[in-house]
């Protein structure tokens, strides 16, 4: 059983509660408790494995909600950046997310190696006509930070939704297999090298 936790960032009213309501219950329901935190948690199947999910949204941020951002980036798998086509405001605060997630987060990579797991969400696509970014320009951000991109309308459509939740569960299953296979190979290394050492040293003083 693969433990997978994700996180929901982006401004107050982008539809990260709308968004993920959507993804666990198909529904729409138009307005959310948006003054506290809430974990959710599903137990789920992606190419046959079972996967215990959680969930984390936390009360809005700010883009100078660092600190209120700190918790929910060094605990997630993975993230869903959200912001509102029709809200450019939003769309910067989704960039500086993205940003602190890489700042802090992106010392767990080396050169080569696998990004952490992000999709940016545009939210809200069925307010095109009072768009205010380009899907042209978010894709770019998105190429930018090495993450996934999808525009979705939490109001109606649930399958853009529940597939961009699937690739990004698959995408965090790599990483962890990546990061466990890692962590591995490193420790027989050390440990080779310590065997090494010790009977290295033996061998010279015979
Ligand atoms: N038209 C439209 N409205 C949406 C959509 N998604 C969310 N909304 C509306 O946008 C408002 C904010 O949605 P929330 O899901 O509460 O946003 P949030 O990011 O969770 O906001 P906070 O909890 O305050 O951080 C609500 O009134 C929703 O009904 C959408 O796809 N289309």
């Amino acid at each position: 059983m693969n433990d997978i936790k994700l996180a929901l960032l982006g401004s107050k009213g982008a539809g990260k509660s709308a968004v993920l309501v959507r993804f666990l219950t198909k529904r729409f329901i138009g307005e959310y408790a948006s003054n506290s935190n809430s974990l959710y948690r599903k137990r789920l199947s992606i190419d046959g494995r079972q996967l215990n999910l959680e969930m984390f949204d936390p009360c809005s941020q700010t883009s100078e909600g660092r600190c209120i951002l700190e918790e929910p980036v060094e605990w997630a798998d993975g993230f869903v950046v959200v912001y509102n086509i029709s809200d450019r405001m939003s769309f910067l605060n989704a960039k500086n997310i993205l940003r602190q997630i890489k700042e802090t987060r992106g010392g767990e990579t080396c050169k080569g190696d696998v990004d952490i797991p992000i999709c940016l969400v545009g939210n809200s696509k069925d307010l095109c006509h009072s768009r205010q970014v380009s899907e042209e320009e978010a894709r770019a951000v998105a190429l930018e930070n090495k993450c996934h991109f999808q525009e979705v309308s939490a109001a109606e459509d649930y399958l853009e939704i529940a597939n961009l939740f699937t690739k990004l569960m698959r995408h965090v299953m790599e990483h962890l297999k990546y990061r466990a296979d890692r962590r591995r190979y490193s420790g027989s290394k050390s440990m080779a090298k310590l065997i090494n050492n010790v009977f290295g040293k033996r061998r010279k003083s015979v």
